[in-house]
Order: C-alpha cells, then structure tokens, then sequence
C-alpha cells in the first residue's frame, strides 16, 4: 500500500465526476468561459487529479489568507503554497464573475472544456502580504515579480468540476496522475518509495544521491521530475525526459521509476519544499528528498542569495509530524577520484582529494564540444544533451548586411556564401534585398512602415533557419536601427548574430552603379530612394565596418570568416 494522500482522501475530481460527464460536458457548452493560462493550466491539471489534495478547486479568501500567513488551509490542515486562479475586472464584468456563478474552465491551446467552476468569492489579494510572507519579499524573485508583472489583480476562489482530462502528446506514457502510480506502484508490490525532484538534466552524482536514499530507507526511487513551467533558462523538459529515459537503465534492476509532473514551480525555497513534499505524499511517496536549496531561484542581482542553503531543510523538519512523509534531508554528492566513488560533501576527511564540474562549466565543454569524463556523467546522458546543445561548430549564425543600394553587400554576400559552402558542414541560406522583395515582400513599397515589416520577415525567417543550425545570409538595405536591432534580439535568441555596416560612401556607390538606379532615383522617377530621398542611420553598434571603395570583397570575405572563426563557429569546418 503505497503512502495515504494529504488529509486522507485522494481528490480525483476526474475519476469522482466521470460518471457525469455527458451532463458535466454540455453544461460546459452553455456557460461562460475562461480560457486559462500555461500556468493555470499546470495548476487545474493537478487540481484535477488529485496531485493538489485535498484541495478541490482553487483558494477562496479564507483558505488564501489561512495559507498565505500560517500555512493552513480553512479545514486546519497544512498547505503552503497559495493555488488562486486570477482574473482582471473586466473578465469579472464580461462572465459575471460572483458568488454562485457557474463558469467553464477552458485549454487555450485547444479550446477543449476542462472543469466547472462555482464561485465561492472574488477577491483582491493583498500582493504585498503574499510575496512578502510566501516567497520572502524580495522584488526580484521569480514569483514575485510574476505576482506584480502578470497576475491579475483578483483571486476567483471555488470548488471544481471535472469535465475533460489535459491533453498531452509528448512523453505520454510516463505522465502518471496520483492514481495512475499508485495503482502501479502496488502492482510492483513497491510499499516505501523516496521520490526525488527535479529540473536539471540527472547525472552520476543524482543517480548515487537517489540510490543511497532508496537503500538508507529499504526503499525504492520515483524520479519524479517537473514537466510543467520550472525556473526560465531551465534546460527544456524534452532534453531532460530524453536524459532522465537514458539514465534509468543505470539504476540497480528495478529499483526506479520515472513519472513526469505537470507543476508550474514558484521556486519558493522553504514554502515550495512543502508544497512539494505534500504532492509527493498525494503521489504515494513514503520519503521525499529535499536538498540544499531546494527549489531556491538562485542569487538576486546583487548577488544575494533568496534562501539560506538549508532553510527548506528547516522549513521542512518544522512540520515533519503534520506532513506524513518522512524528509530525507540530502547533502551535495562529490567525487572521489582516488577511491571512484561519490560522497556527500559533509562526509568526506580532510585531504581527500574531490572532483567536480559545476553547470556552467558543463555547459562550456558542451558549446565548446569539449570531453565530459565519465565519472561525472553517462555517455548515453552525454550523448542526449549534446543532441540539444550542439557545439559552435554546429550552432547557427545569421550575418546581416545594411547598406546603401550597390554598396557592394551583395557582392560580398554571394562571396561569403561560396566560401562558407566550400568549407562544408552547415546549410548556408542566401537572402540578397531583390530576392526577398520577391518571394517574401512583394506587395510592400519603401516607406518606413514597410521597410520595417520587410526587416522584420527576414528576421523572423533568419531566426528559424539559425535555430536549426544553419548560416543565414542577409543582404538588405535595412536602413533604420531599430528594425535592425529588433532583428538583433529576435535571432540571438537562437544563435549569434553579426550586423555589418556596409560603409561603401554614397557617391562611389552611386558613381558605380551600372544598373542605372540612382540615376532614376535623381530624376525623380523612383520615390523613397535610400541616399537620394530617404534617410539611411548609420548602424551604432556594428560587429564589423566593411567599405568597397576601400577593400576588395575578397579581403572583406576574409575579415568575415576571421570574425566567425573566432567565436568558434568554423571550428570543425
Ligand atoms: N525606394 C527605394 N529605396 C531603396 N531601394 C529601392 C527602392 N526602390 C527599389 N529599390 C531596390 O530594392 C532593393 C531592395 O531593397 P530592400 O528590400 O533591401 O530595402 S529595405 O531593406 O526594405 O529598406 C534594393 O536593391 P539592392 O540595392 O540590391 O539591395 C534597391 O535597388
């Protein structure tokens, strides 16, 4: 028998109201909807199946207030983590948000009808009190910055009616609701079982941290890692199941399990270590692992930590009678190069020699494509996060030329394609202006509005092409710094970007121009000609000034390739 759930009861609304579904779906069809958000939706699916128990909906003002200054729940019993569905005044206004109204809660990602909702209350938060009392105050948390930034600035509180299931088409088979691992749990006669969170890719040093936990406990392992929204710039939960399937084979014969959680995480330190430790228990875990820093963001700007390293161990410990799953506080594991073997920091004498990679420095030997020794990760777990993490060898690039009409940018443009294609290695994509005023702009003229939208198209095409690993080549005349730097920001998201200021002066370019162009443009017959009647803004941050007048595009080229090869992008070619 696996672990009781928090209060007794596993609230599965999902199995508890299937017998009415038929009634339950069309009602839905006929009340007002709220389409919920990413984060709402983490929070209504595990409302829904229990993971939340013994909550049966989201907080009303009692229940908040009780949670947000004690920890309490109306009922007396511990919750700490604040579960609100916010709304602004106008949604309050347009579905006659009051006590009694009945309102359907729906995907925004499919429309699909997911509950009922019958309000209990509207309310306003006091914001200030929650983040200070919830999250520890500090305006730069996570949590609280969303609280501010994008909340809204009503609570609706209110049991739950389920109508339909989430839908999931990625890892579906190992995302288990409360019931789904219970019941498997007893169908593998497990009756003590240590779950074990986490958001960051496992490797040795996890693997012997659970396995030491599980054999302390007589106990066996759930990996039960965060699916749903975890801490931004987070490895995306697709490389992380990917490693997490890897690593399982590595587990002694049977003794772990993988089960995905759809949580949206506040990485609220001390409170969220209870939150989670009383999902856990709902999921049937006798023992939970909390860590050092469990669940903490992190610095502040200032280089402040939000938590003391073991405030969620303290946080924890303080209500170990009331929480019905024991806590096996957890050291950091180090390794031991001259015994092969991994310890926990606190447990190793003095003199002995420890290894260790910290992430950042993993993450260097993976963009740097450099060795990642096997007694710090599987090579099977190596390989999956080398799929996602490419090396600069492999990473997408997108070069932007900006200059006058003939200042010779598609010149070098056509040269650096050549060059980079007889290198070999990446796909290379040309968009010389003509082109793409072609195939992509055709209906757009010169004005600022659609030279911006002009840009903008590149932009967004050169960023996707750059995200799959490819060389992008743009040669607009993009004359405005802001179009260009908007173009900046939205492909680094992806890979590097490299503007180069084609400085060809304007009379060269005008005096070289075979195509006749710019004499049209003097004699009136083209209008908005960059140059002649329509402003050019010299770029301000250029990675490179090239000038045809000056250079030849051989000896550009080169500079180019120079510039490239030293941020490592043709390091393999
Ligand atoms: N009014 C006006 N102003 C500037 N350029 C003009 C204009 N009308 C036509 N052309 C020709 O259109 C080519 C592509 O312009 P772009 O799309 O690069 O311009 S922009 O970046 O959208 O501002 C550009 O070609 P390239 O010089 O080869 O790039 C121009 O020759």
């Amino acid at each position: 028998m696996s672990n009781p759930p928090h209060g007794g009861v596993l609230k599965d609304l999902i199995a508890r109201d299937l017998p009415r579904h038929a009634e339950l779906e069309a009602e839905a069809e006929t009340l007002p909807a709220l389409l919920l958000s990413e984060r709402q939706l983490c929070d209504l699916e595990l409302i829904l199946n229990g993971g939340f128990s013994p909550l049966e909906g989201f907080m009303n003002q009692e229940d908040y207030n009780g949670v947000v200054k004690e920890n309490r729940l109306a009922s007396g019993l511990l919750f700490s983590m604040p579960i609100t569905l916010d709304v602004s005044e106008e949604t309050i206004s347009e579905l006659g948000l009051k006590a009694g109204a009945r309102i359907t809660l729906r995907d925004f990602r499919d429309d699909r009808n997911l509950a009922i909702l019958t309000v209990d209350d509207v309310y306003k938060p006091d914001k200030a009190l929650e983040a200070k009392e919830v999250f520890g105050g500090d305006e730069e948390h996570p949590a609280v910055k969303f609280l501010y930034e994008t909340a809204k600035e009503y609570y609706v509180g209110g049991k739950l009616e389920a109508v339909n299931k989430l839908q999931h088409y990625d890892f579906v088979d190992l995302r288990y609701s409360p019931a789904e691992i219970r019941t498997h749990f007893d169908k593998l006669g497990w009756s003590r079982v240590v779950a074990f969170q986490t958001r960051n890719p496992m490797h040795r040093a996890h693997r012997e941290l659970t396995v030491r936990a599980a054999r302390s406990h007589h106990a066996n392992v759930l990996i039960h890692p965060v699916v749903g929204l975890t801490k931004p710039g987070d490895i995306d939960h697709f490389t992380r199941v990917r490693v997490y399937k890897a690593l399982l084979p590595r587990y002694p014969n049977g003794m772990a399990v993988l089960g995905l959680l759809p949580l949206a995480m506040r990485m609220g330190g001390p409170r969220e270590a209870i939150w989670h430790a009383i999902i856990r228990k709902n999921h049937g875990a006798t023992h939970f692992i909390v860590g050092r820093d469990h669940a903490g963001p992190g610095k502040n700007s200032k280089g402040v930590d939000f938590y003391g390293p073991y405030d969620a161990q303290y946080a924890v410990e303080k209500y170990r009678d009331e929480l019905g799953i024991e806590v096996v506080p957890f050291q950091m594991m180090t390794y031991l190069p001259d015994s092969d073997e991994y310890a926990p920091v606190d447990q190793i004498p003095k003199g002995v020699r420890t290894l260790n990679i910290s992430g950042t420095e993993l993450r260097a030997r993976l963009r740097s494509g450099r060795e990642i020794p096997e007694w710090f990760s599987y090579p099977e777990v190596v390989k999956v996060l080398r799929e996602s993490h490419p090396p600069r060898s492999q990473q997408g690039f997108t070069v932007l030329f900006t200059g006058y009409p003939n200042s010779g940018k598609d010149q070098i443009a056509r040269a650096l394609q050549v060059t980079l294609n007889q290198q070999g290695g990446r796909s290379v994509s040309l968009f010389l202006g003509e082109n793409i005023r072609h195939e992509l702009s055709s209906e757009l003229g010169y004005n600022r509005e659609d030279r911006d939208k002009n840009i903008a198209r590149i932009a967004f095409v050169a960023s996707e092409l750059t995200r799959s690993g490819a060389a992008v080549i743009a040669a607009p005349i993009a004359p405005f710094e802001k179009a260009r730097q908007n173009a900046r920001e939205l492909v680094e998201k992806y890979g590097d970007f490299y503007l180069v200021h084609v400085a060809t002066p304007l009379e060269y370019c005008e005096k070289t121009d075979k195509r006749g162009i710019y004499a049209k443009a003097r004699a009136g017959e083209i209008e908005n000609f960059t140059g002649v009647n329509d402003p050019y803004e010299t770029p301000a941050k250029p990675d490179l000034v090239v000038d045809c007048e000056k250079q030849s595009v051989r000896s550009i080229v080169h500079q180019i390739i120079l510039l490239l090869e030293s941020q490592g992008l043709l390091d393999r070619f």
